[in-house]
């Protein structure tokens, strides 16, 4: 049986979390940093350490079939390459910023200025579909520093905190999209390395949804059951369980995480007792 072939970052913001998803997956990698690729160990899969603007190219070029890569980077070097799964991490915004000082509202407002980038065709698709010219400035790195030293009237580069404008005196305008890690596809992946990549996929989801849910059990007077029922909705639906201790029951079930402490409070309103919640490390749905 052949290998499915995936790319990861080699290093740099998008590795760690890569890497700590293999491992959610149950895929064990012996790896030396300094290699360039490794095999796993329990599963048909060789991970690939790559850069990450690199990874298009060999997406694209059957190289690897597949690969953890932020959406900004297909949208900038991909766009014929799809995407099968959004993974929660790395979360950013592909903005347009300028100086605190500027009246510019828009990207609309930097026709006929300077534009410093490092995402040059994603500004040009931009500026293409508003009808606007700006002329543009490719640089690697440190894109915000351009305004400052006078090469350019705006910039469009990659916010999180927002603290890198901060620090630069300069205010998002406009955000051109938002970003997050991907799993993407090359378009030349075989039917077995396809079968594999859907088995990754499977555990993958499982993984993540069961990092936005939490398992919740309680205990309740039995005449508040039925409230409490209402209040918890589960995944089918909630499991009741008698106490030792007469007229009282345990309800289990699941919940979204960023709902629960607003449900926690309700429950408490209602009756409950002996609350826990619990991560859940898988959920198969
Ligand atoms: N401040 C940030 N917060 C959240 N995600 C970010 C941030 N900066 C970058 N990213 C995401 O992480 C990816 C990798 O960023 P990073 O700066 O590590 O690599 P790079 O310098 O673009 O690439 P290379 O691997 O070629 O050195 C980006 O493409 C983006 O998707
Ligand atoms: O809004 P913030 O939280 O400040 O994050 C945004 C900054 O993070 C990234 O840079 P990075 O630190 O990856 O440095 P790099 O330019 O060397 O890649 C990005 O290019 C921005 O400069
Ligand atoms: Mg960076």
């Amino acid at each position: 049986m052949s290998n499915l072939r995936i790319a990861v970052q080699k290093s740099g913001r998008l590795n760690e979390d890569s890497m700590g998803i293999l491992k959610d997956i149950g895929i064990s990698i012996d790896n030396g940093i300094d290699q360039l690729k490794a095999s796993a160990r329990n599963f048909p899969v060789e991970v690939f350490y790559l850069r990450n603007g690199d990874i298009p190219q060999y997406l694209r070029d059957g190289v690897v079939d597949a690969a953890i890569i932020g959406e900004n980077v297909l949208i900038e070097k991909g766009t014929d390459i799809d995407f099968v799964e959004r993974l929660g991490f790395s979360k950013c915004k592909v903005s347009i910023a300028v100086p605190k000082e500027s009246t510019a509202n828009s990207l609309k407002d930097l026709a006929g200025q300077r534009i410093a980038t490092s995402y040059p065709e994603t500004v040009k698709k931009y500026l293409k579909q508003n009808n606007i010219d700006a002329q543009l400035h490719i640089i690697n790195g440190s894109v915000e520093i351009a305004p400052n030293i006078g090469l350019a009237d705006g910039i469009c580069d990659i916010v999180s905190s927002g603290s890198t404008l901060f620090k630069n005196g300069l205010k998002e305008i406009e955000v051109l999209f938002k970003s997050e890690a991907v799993l993407a596809v090359s378009p030349k992946i075989s039917q077995e390395s396809k079968a594999i990549l859907e088995k990754i996929q499977f555990r993958m989801q499982a993984v993540l949804k069961g990092k936005s849910s939490k398992y919740v059990l309680l205990n309740a007077p039995n005449n508040k059951v039925d409230k409490i029922i209402d209040i918890l909705p589960g995944m089918k639906s909630p499991t009741v369980l008698p106490l030792a201790e007469k007229g009282w029951s345990s309800i289990h079930s699941v919940i979204d995480k960023d709902k629960f402490w607003d449900v926690i409070d309700e429950l408490k309103a209602n009756g409950a007792q002996g609350i826990l919640v619990c991560p859940i490390e898988n959920m198969v749905l």
